[in-house]
């Protein structure tokens, strides 16, 4: 079974609940741009390239289960009106917002052409949205292979291990993954030894979700608390001498400044005290030119209670009770508490920019120079027309 986080069939729209992972596998299914809103702020769905195609596809949906006018310039009103509904549901994650802009585009061509009605931008949209999940898979399998030969060719004898952060995986994107399809791409090629996670406090997406996906598709790994990486970087045996830390992004500033999930920045620190390479996986739709530096990234903060309480089935010592789950706290009461949901880690502490055309990595400035790979991405360019960078 190939695991999805989205299924989008016929005008339907399902999710697979990630709040119940690992213990359950349940789809929900969304019908409306209001449900995709709750689904991506809930975590129902999560991890940037993610939240933007069910945001997309929500909006899909309703406008295909719903009568609309046949007027192009109410359909495109509406459509315009529920995209920048769906980029509040969560700030930090350029690539909704990037999605959104690029659908409106669609939208606003499609409403302009000569006899336009409702149900012809209605089609476009829908069918630009669809386009979204099939590019994504193909933008992360690029990703995976020119991630995994960078790694294999910066590497010294046979066999690497990487450590990994967050969820990058299939169920963070339309399928394959990010930092995780380059482990993936590795383990293909045979030359992955091990894979370690983090687990990723305090939502846990590395041991609930990195660590289901590792396990089922039987990549040999090894999940480690948080506070562990810098242990784990002073091992030399030979399954655990770290190779590279890889990990996900949530938006790449201009200056190659990275926001991803809270721990990245602390694990930047600790590959650069080590001498580990560090690397950002991550499509061209999570650069974001707009976007200076790191200062100008809005970081988004979740609700305390995802630091004081954790939640699960229960476990009587020997068996984990799937049918039960409980909330259980695991702080002091009434303790304040600071939950932001992602860090910035700065250029100066990143090797390379993994993504679909090829590896970006500082000039003799010693900066990132990403407009080459977002001018091919502008244009429309195909990751297999173009090849590294
Ligand atoms: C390919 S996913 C990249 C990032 O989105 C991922 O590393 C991450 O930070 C996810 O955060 P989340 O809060 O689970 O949405």
């Amino acid at each position: 079974m190939v695991l999805e986080a989205i299924r989008y069939h016929d005008g339907n729209l399902q999710i697979l609940n990630q709040l119940k992972l690992p213990h359950q596998v349940e789809y929900d299914e969304v019908r409306s741009a209001e449900d995709g809103w709750h689904a991506i702020k809930d975590m129902r769905t999560r991890g940037a390239p993610a939240i933007a195609i069910v945001a997309a596809l929500s909006l899909a949906v309703e406008l295909q289960g719903n009568a609309l006018s046949n007027k192009s310039d109410e359909v495109l009103a509406f459509i315009l009106e529920k995209l920048d509904y769906l980029v509040t549901s969560r700030p930090t994650a350029v690539n909704l917002a990037d999605a959104a802009r690029k659908l409106k585009k669609v939208v606003e061509n499609s409403a302009k052409r000569d006899g336009a009605d409702g149900a012809a931008v209605s089609k476009a949209y829908c069918d630009a949205a669809a386009q979204m999940l099939i590019d994504d898979v193909a933008d992360n399998e690029g990703i995976g292979k020119y991630g995994a030969e960078w790694i294999t060719k910066h590497s010294e004898g046979q066999g690497v291990s990487v450590l990994t952060h967050c969820n990058t995986g299939s169920l963070a994107t339309a399928g394959y993954g990010t930092a995780l399809g380059v482990i993936r791409s590795l383990h293909t090629n045979g030359s992955l030894k091990r894979a370690f996670c983090t687990e990723t406090r305090p939502y846990n997406q590395g041991s609930r979700l990195t660590a289901f996906e590792l396990v089922h598709d039987m990549i040999p790994a090894t999940l480690i608390t948080d506070s562990m990486a810098s242990a784990l970087l002073r091992l030399k045996g030979p399954s655990e001498k770290i190779a590279a830390i890889v990990v996900g992004a949530d938006r790449v500033a201009a200056n190659g400044d990275t926001a991803n999930k809270i721990g990245t920045y602390q694990l930047a620190i600790t590959a650069k005290y080590h001498g580990v390479k560090f690397l950002v996986a991550a499509p061209r739709t999570t650069i974001d030119l707009d976007t200076k530096s790191g200062d100008d990234i809005v970081i988004e903060e979740r609700p305390g209670r995802e630091v004081t309480m954790i939640k699960g089935p229960r476990f009587d010592g020997v068996d984990v009770d799937v049918s039960t789950t409980e909330i259980v706290s695991i702080a002091a009461n009434g303790i304040d508490v600071w939950n932001p949901a992602f860090d910035v880690t700065p250029a100066s502490l990143i090797d390379g920019i993994i993504t679909e055309i090829g590896v970006v990595e500082k000039g003799g400035d010693g900066k990132f120079d990403l407009t080459l790979a977002m001018e091919a991405h502008n244009e429309g360019i195909k990751p297999t027309t173009v090849g590294g960078l």
